[in-house]
């Protein structure tokens, strides 16, 4: 594609980069003027919706003119159609959609969006809705699940366990995350992922830690009850384990989760590679899943269990202890990226495997220092997987 195509599309996104929070509520309020239905479909806060819609937007901008990358943003949009049917967006809004944003971009370029500019901000929407559009409509099975809570288990004062039985499973592989929705925020999605592998029971189990001023997760630890009926919809992610080789699996607080369900994966084949769990959180007594840990590694030799908390005692609101001696795992002090490099790179100074794949599930900086910190320990950086950070 032409380089007026790629000048022209860079001068619509300065335009609106200029006052981004400005551009995406005016596009909210004339779609929603447009189409008033439209509005049902979101839930009562829309901050994320905003942000995604203006990530979106500027990635189509960007990546439109360059027809190398168009299979990749092909790619990006259709499973965006495929996320967005949990929505109930009709097939008739894409249209609404598409006019409602030409219109805004015009109206916030004025005098600059000559014909020319038009035509090639025309055909980029047109691509990203059309794409949207047709990958919606031809995705198979229902666009949502629904599953019943069976149990809840508070395991601290801002961290609940919640077991849910599905109607029918949703399709999603271990490591994986689902969006879910809740009866308390209904509309909202939020990922979460299982902790058990899928199975023909449609038996599910989510870790959720309340986060201070977030809403979903804290009315799942708060309010979640024996009874409510959540919502399930597309899985992400692409954590796997590959069964040729030996692992490191890094877990922070509920990053537990998807880490356990490959882990429960693996204990049903015979001929699982050896295995080192670093599974850290900031006081002994949030390693919640220790117990169950340490009974998968009695059963399972391959599986060696290490829990790693940044503090060697418990602050007052904690009551919970583990006593990793009578477990039979082993527990270090520290941070979890510190504790993981310096080990990893102990065992690959001694003679360790060096095509041992890692895998890190946890919050996003967690993530980051721990990638960080296993490339300077020498484990190359193709050899490590996590989800998108
Ligand atoms: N609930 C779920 O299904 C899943 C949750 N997650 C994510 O996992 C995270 C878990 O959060 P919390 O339970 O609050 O655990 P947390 O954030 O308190 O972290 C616990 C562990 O991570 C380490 N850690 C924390 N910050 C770090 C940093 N900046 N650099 C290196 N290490 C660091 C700590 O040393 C500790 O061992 C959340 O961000 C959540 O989104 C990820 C996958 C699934």
């Amino acid at each position: 594609m032409g380089g007026h195509t790629r000048r022209g599309l860079a001068l619509v996104r300065e335009r609106i980069e200029a006052e981004p929070d400005r551009f995406v509520a005016d596009f909210y309020t004339r779609l929603f003027t447009i189409r008033p239905a439209l509005r049902d479909l979101f839930g009562a806060t829309m901050a994320h919706q905003r942000a995604a819609l203006f990530g979106v937007l500027d990635h189509v901008l960007e990546a439109f003119p360059d027809t190398a990358s168009h299979e990749d943003l092909v790619a990006l949009l259709a499973q965006l159609g495929r996320d967005h049917r949990k929505y109930g967006v009709a097939p008739a809004d894409y249209d609404v959609f598409c006019n409602a944003m030409l219109a805004e971009i015009s109206a916030t370029m004025g005098d600059e969006y000559d014909h020319e500019l038009a035509t090639i901000t025309t055909q980029a929407l047109m691509l990203t809705t059309g794409v949207m559009r047709g990958a919606a409509q031809t995705a198979p099975g229902p666009a949502t699940w629904t599953a019943r809570v069976v149990e809840k288990f508070r395991m601290s004062r801002d961290l609940a366990v919640v077991r849910l039985v599905a109607d029918h499973p949703p399709p999603h592989v271990a490591g994986q995350y689902l969006e879910v929705s809740i009866p308390q925020w209904p509309r909202v999605w939020r990922h979460l992922s299982p902790s058990v592998p899928p199975n023909p029971h449609g038996e599910l189990e989510f870790h959720v830690r309340a986060i201070p001023g977030g809403t979903v997760s804290s009315a799942i630890v708060g309010e979640t009850a024996v009874g409510d009926v959540w919502r399930l919809a597309q899985s992400h992610g692409t954590l796997t384990i590959d069964p040729t080789r030996e692992s490191v699996l890094v877990a922070g607080g509920t990053g537990i989760a998807p880490i356990r369900a490959l882990l429960l994966q693996m204990a049903r084949r015979a001929d699982t590679r050896p295995t080192r769990l670093y599974y850290g959180t900031r006081y002994p007594g949030e390693l919640y899943e220790a117990p169950n840990l340490a009974r998968l590694a009695g059963t399972n030799p391959w599986l060696s269990v290490t829990v790693v908390s940044e503090k060697d005692t418990n602050p007052w609101w904690l009551t919970r202890t583990i006593d990793a001696d009578a477990l039979h795992i082993r527990h270090r002090i520290g941070r979890l990226d510190d504790v993981v490099g310096s080990e990893v790179g102990a065992a690959l100074d001694a003679g360790a495997a060096p095509d041992t794949q890692v895998v890190i599930a946890g919050s996003a900086p967690m993530i980051e220092n721990t990638r960080r910190t296993l490339i300077i320990a020498g484990v190359p950086g193709r050899m490590i997987d996590h989800d998108p950070v």
